[in-house]
């Protein structure tokens, strides 16, 4: 134990030697650590006051740097506002760039595709049109085959037209009633019935009984308030077969003042006479007297395109003088002369028209200057339709009938049994009376040809000639004599066609402005160019003086008593002769005027036609053209 004493009492001295040693070694550390406190102390101090210094220098730092980066901000914020401006700029223009792309994009792949569409559809078309070529190749040999048979149904509807036409008559009467005109005092009418289908009845109102009303029936009636166009539509067929190549003849007659000028001046408006020719229409025509016949006459030449066949057409359209009953004018001396004369060259063109009518071998064309004149636009091929024309008032009652009477004959129209034994009775004084002409002429024409003998004879010796330097024969027609003309004989107003020109070239120095036409006309039915001339030609007072006077040189100089018959053989020769040679000239220049139409004003203030001379016909005028002979 001790032992453990002893080991414990050094054990303690060793740990009390250990811990002086502990404690000094403490105490030093104590020491160092005041010492290392000290200065730790002293460093921290120097290094406050470093730092202080430093701090103080940063922080001056800091706020030079803080302006500086305060600033530095503002360039930033500035800039950044500038780069934000810009970049909105460029994403603007980015945009717009894009959606320009995007768009040229588009239009792009749309010019492609529409280049393919255009293509295919090019190629589409090439494929059509060389189909269609190739239709049209078929088609056009079909065209060019057909046009033969066309021609064929050309001329067949042509044939059929006028098959139609002549089925309605190729002599039609048309009645025409005019109104009562603004003025017109008491408007009793006479006209009590108009038919559908061209019945008339008119009524005498101071009569009574069965004698009160007359029946008539015509091809058609138009009453007062048919208009113009209402007749013209009707009177058109007949005007279109003149393209045809027929020869018409319209004529219009009743009573003075009952319109016939009214009815014709208007178609012939229509029908296109023109306006060189209205003009001439509003001065020719307005002094147009009611007692004189009017002519106005239409050529067409037509010529087919294709085949190059050439026809030829005429329209005559006669607006006849007055229709006046002698008795009922009241007229005497000369205008009862002219009252008669007139009524007689009316009733001998009813006598053609009803003969015409009849087909009657023999035509009485030579019984009045007017037949004559119209010869040969009144028999053969020709047509003809006369408008008949009514004052419908009561005052004109008996005209109204005569006018009525003249125009049933000429339609040749019966009513019935209860008429017809007058009409029969009718027809047979006209032949009587055609019988008892055709030996009056057959006479004349002896007595004309002793004159034409005693002529011939006279030129064999000049001195008895009046132109002796001419030759006088007939020509194979039995035209007028050959024979120079003085240059007063007669003068035609108006100028002539080409084809005129061509066969009578002095004719060409007659041109005047007055009144000539010349106009082409393309009928899309027929297919033919027409060309149509119109002229105005008047018969002046003394057309027919020149050659009474030449007679004179012939045959001794004859007087006429006051009723127009002959006192002495000698005057009913020279009557004869200068009869034949008036209707012989007027046929000559009927003839060699057929290219031309003309107004032929046929005088009535001298029927006998002796007075002064205005016109003057070249006297190579008088050869035949080539194309009339
Ligand atoms: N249908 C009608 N409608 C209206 N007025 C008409 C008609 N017919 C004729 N007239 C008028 O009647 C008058 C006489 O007509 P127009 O001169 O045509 O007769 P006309 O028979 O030719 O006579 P004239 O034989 O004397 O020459 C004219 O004023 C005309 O305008």
């Amino acid at each position: 134990m001790e032992e453990e004493k002893k080991t414990g009492v050094e054990h303690v001295a060793k740990l009390i030697k250990e811990q002086e040693q502990r404690d000094v070694e403490l105490s030093d550390l104590k020491q160092e650590l005041k010492l290392a406190k000290q200065t730790y102390e002293l460093h921290c101090l120097q290094m406050e006051t470093e730092a202080k210094a430093a701090k103080d220098g940063l922080e001056g730092r800091i706020k030079e740097l803080e302006i500086l980066l305060e600033d530095s901000r503002n360039q930033v914020r500035v800039l950044e506002a500038y780069s934000q401006s810009k970049s909105n700029m460029f994403n603007k223009k980015e945009h717009i760039f894009k959606s320009f792309v995007e768009f040229q994009f588009g239009a792009l792949k749309e010019l492609m595709l529409s280049s393919k569409s255009i293509k295919h559809e090019i190629l589409q078309v090439q494929k059509s049109n060389l189909e269609e070529f190739n239709d049209l190749g078929v088609k056009l040999k079909a065209l060019i085959d057909a046009t033969g048979d066309y021609h064929i149904v050309l001329a067949e509807n042509r044939r059929m037209f006028n098959e139609l036409q002549e089925l309605k008559g190729n002599i039609r009467v048309y009645c025409r009633i005019r109104p009562f005109l603004p003025g017109q005092a008491a408007k009793h009418t006479t006209v009590e019935y108009i038919g559908e289908h061209g019945e008339l009845a008119v009524v005498n109102p101071s009569k009574q009984g069965k004698d009160r009303r007359c029946n008539f029936k015509f091809n058609k009636i138009f009453g007062p308030e048919s208009t113009q166009a209402e007749v013209y539509s009707d009177t058109q067929p007949l005007i279109r077969s003149v393209l045809d190549g027929y020869g018409v003849c319209i004529f219009a007659y009743g009573q003075t003042g009952s319109g016939k000028t009214y009815t014709m001046v208007y178609v012939l408006e229509l029908i296109g006479v023109g306006l060189k020719n209205r003009v001439v229409g509003a001065t020719a025509m307005n002094e147009r007297s009611s007692r004189s016949h009017s002519v106005v006459s239409i050529h067409v030449r037509g010529k087919d395109l294709l085949s190059g066949s050439a026809l030829h057409g005429n329209l005559h359209w006669v607006d006849l003088a007055g229709s006046e009953r002698v008795d009922r004018s009241e007229a005497t001396g000369d205008r009862l002369k002219e009252a008669q004369h007139i009524n007689k060259s009316l009733s001998a063109l009813g006598d053609v028209i009803f003969s015409l009518a009849q087909k009657n071998s023999h035509v009485p064309y030579k019984n009045s200057k007017l037949t004559q004149l119209l010869q040969s636009s009144l028999g053969g091929q020709a047509k003809i339709l006369m408008f008949v024309q009514l004052n419908p008032d009561v005052s004109s009652y008996s005209e109204t009938i005569s006018t009525l009477k003249f125009a049933e004959r000429v339609s040749g129209v019966e009513l019935g049994a209860a008429r017809s034994s007058k009409e029969g009775r009718d027809v047979r004084e006209l032949m009587d009376q055609l019988a008892s002409l055709k030996d009056t002429i057959a006479r004349k024409d002896d007595e004309i040809e002793q004159l034409q003998l005693i002529k011939d004879h006279k030129n064999e010796y000049p001195g008895s000639m009046r132109y002796g330097d001419s030759s006088a024969s007939n020509d194979s027609s039995g035209v007028v004599p050959h024979r120079t003309r003085k240059p007063s004989d007669r003068r035609i107003v108006g100028s002539e066609t080409s084809a005129y020109q061509e066969s009578i070239p002095e004719f060409s120095d007659k041109h005047s402005e007055a009144g000539s036409q010349q106009s082409k006309l393309f009928d899309g039915d027929t297919g033919f160019m027409s060309s149509a001339d119109s002229e105005i030609l008047r018969f002046e007072d003394g057309d027919y003086d020149d050659i009474s006077s030449d007679i004179s040189d012939v045959v001794p100089s004859a007087r006429t008593d006051p009723d127009g018959a002959a006192t002495d053989q000698s005057t009913k020769l020279s009557e004869t002769f200068r009869k034949s040679k008036v209707a012989s000239t007027i046929r000559l220049l009927q003839s060699q005027t057929q290219n031309a139409s003309k107004t032929v004003m046929v005088s009535r203030d001298n029927p006998k036609g002796s007075t002064s001379t205005k016109n003057t016909v070249n006297s190579n005028l008088v050869k035949p053209s080539k194309r009339w002979q």
